[in-house]
């Protein structure tokens, strides 16, 4: 991929990717047409391209897809981590084609348009990936033409004029507009979500009639609430940064009932809620830009000494909230097999990680203890405050590719709460 890329549009490209360096990558567009700007990173998974795509931490991004083959198992209704994709676009090596599984009910061009994501097949994936390697991870511009028609000087401008995503708040963007009750288990193969709801609650926020009055009389709940009939479970509010739902999926099987707020949530709003533990979500973006929305807020919930589990974004708002600092990565960590070591017993966990920034382990204050750390760069993965009463990580233990490595902290977290 030489630096001066002529502009010659090749026969047949209906997509191309422009760099803010004047890089031009040619390809063939699928999903929307248009013209999109953003980080370009990388992303390792072999699977989960609908829940990468719809991660709400990928606002303000372009996947390109180190596995070559993207898209063959379609998409379906189940596979996401928001009601709609929130990456801005996919770069991947083979065409996308007809999807061959039994949960599949769409083609993935048919899905991407459907959200209004631009696709570019035909890429020469491992030199951009290389290229991020290299140079880190550039700003860019993906577009897609059905007719090829392409105004790359324009495009050019586009991808150099996007500030980029250092100093950039992001999580204002996604959050939920408004508070409410999180109702949905885990999924399971024969069950899907639908049967595993939770349990009702006794009252309060997201309470009223029992979510399971509808599902199926003769079908045993996979998912049922430690105390047996499901009343007690203790309440988690957790604070929506840009969360996955499979985050409140797994802290409904690990025995909680949730409440999501609005990242914007005074500290005295979520105590109204009157919350046996808190949680801050994952979500896009730079922590460091989140004003004065975030980590005033996260301080004041820390003094009232409840329990609090943070992961991604949360750990890195965490981390910021107790006096760390966080800075932007050169080409950050993204992929589903990511060893990071637990100091405590030094086992190592198979995690999935998302993420540009990172907490600076140099910076993190006396009292606060690194629980964990990649073993890939050393890099922070996790803390713990006042004896593990307030703990976070940086990768998603909710994704599983361990698959199972990770759940004990929703299990200690829930665990923890009265
Ligand atoms: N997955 C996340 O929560 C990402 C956190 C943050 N936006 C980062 O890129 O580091």
């Amino acid at each position: 991929m030489a630096d001066a890329t002529p502009i010659v549009m090749p026969e047949g490209a209906t997509g191309v990717l422009v760099l803010a360096s004047g890089e031009v990558i040619w390809g063939r567009g699928f999903g929307a047409e248009g013209a999109a700007a953003g980080e370009v990173c990388f992303h390792t998974a072999m699977t989960g391209y609908q829940e990468i795509m719809t991660d709400p931490s990928f606002a303000g991004q372009m996947i390109c897809f180190t596995f070559p083959h993207i898209g063959n198992v379609g998409a379906n209704p189940d596979d996401i981590e928001a009601d709609n994709p929130h990456a801005l676009g996919m770069i991947v090596r083979e065409d996308v084609t007809e999807p061959s599984n039994f949960r599949s009910v769409q083609h993935l061009d048919a899905w991407m348009k459907q959200h209004d994501r631009i696709g570019l097949s035909g890429i020469d994936t491992r030199a951009l990936t290389r290229r991020i390697r290299g140079k880190g991870a550039p700003n860019g511009v993906i577009a897609h033409s059905a007719e090829g028609k392409f105004d790359i000087p324009a495009l050019i401008e586009q991808a150099k004029a996007w500030p980029g995503l250092e100093g950039m708040d992001l999580a204002i963007t996604v959050t939920a507009e408004t508070h409410y009750g999180w109702e949905g288990g885990v999924w399971r193969l024969g069950f899907g979500y639908e049967a595993e709801k939770p349990l009702p609650f006794r009252g309060g926020v997201g309470g009223g009639a029992s979510p399971l009055d509808d599902a199926p009389a003769d079908r045993p709940h996979p998912n049922p609430s430690p105390e047996g009939e499901g009343l007690d479970r203790p309440h988690v509010v957790a604070i929506d940064y840009g969360s996955k739902h499979n985050i409140f999926r797994n802290l409904v099987k690990a025995g909680a009932k949730v409440t999501v707020l609005p990242a914007t949530a005074t500290a005295e709003q979520v105590l109204s809620f009157d919350p046996d533990g808190i949680f801050l979500s994952n979500g896009p973006g730079d922590p460091a830009a989140t004003g004065d929305y975030a980590v005033p807020v996260i301080r004041e919930l820390l003094a009232t000494k409840k329990p609090l589990f943070g992961i991604c974004l949360g750990h890195q708002l965490l981390a910021l909230a107790v006096g760390a600092q966080t800075t932007k990565m050169f080409q950050g960590h993204r992929g589903a097999n990511h060893p990071v070591k637990r100091l405590s017993d030094g086992a190592v966990e198979i995690t999935s990680m998302n993420h540009g920034f990172a907490v600076e382990s140099a910076t993190l204050p006396a009292g606060v203890v690194e629980t964990h750390v990649s073993l890939f760069d050393g890099s922070n993965c996790g803390i713990e405050i006042d004896g593990g009463r307030a703990f976070s990580v940086q990768y998603h233990p909710e994704a599983s590719p361990g698959p199972q490595d990770s759940f004990y902290l929703f299990e200690r977290f829930v665990g923890m709460l009265k």
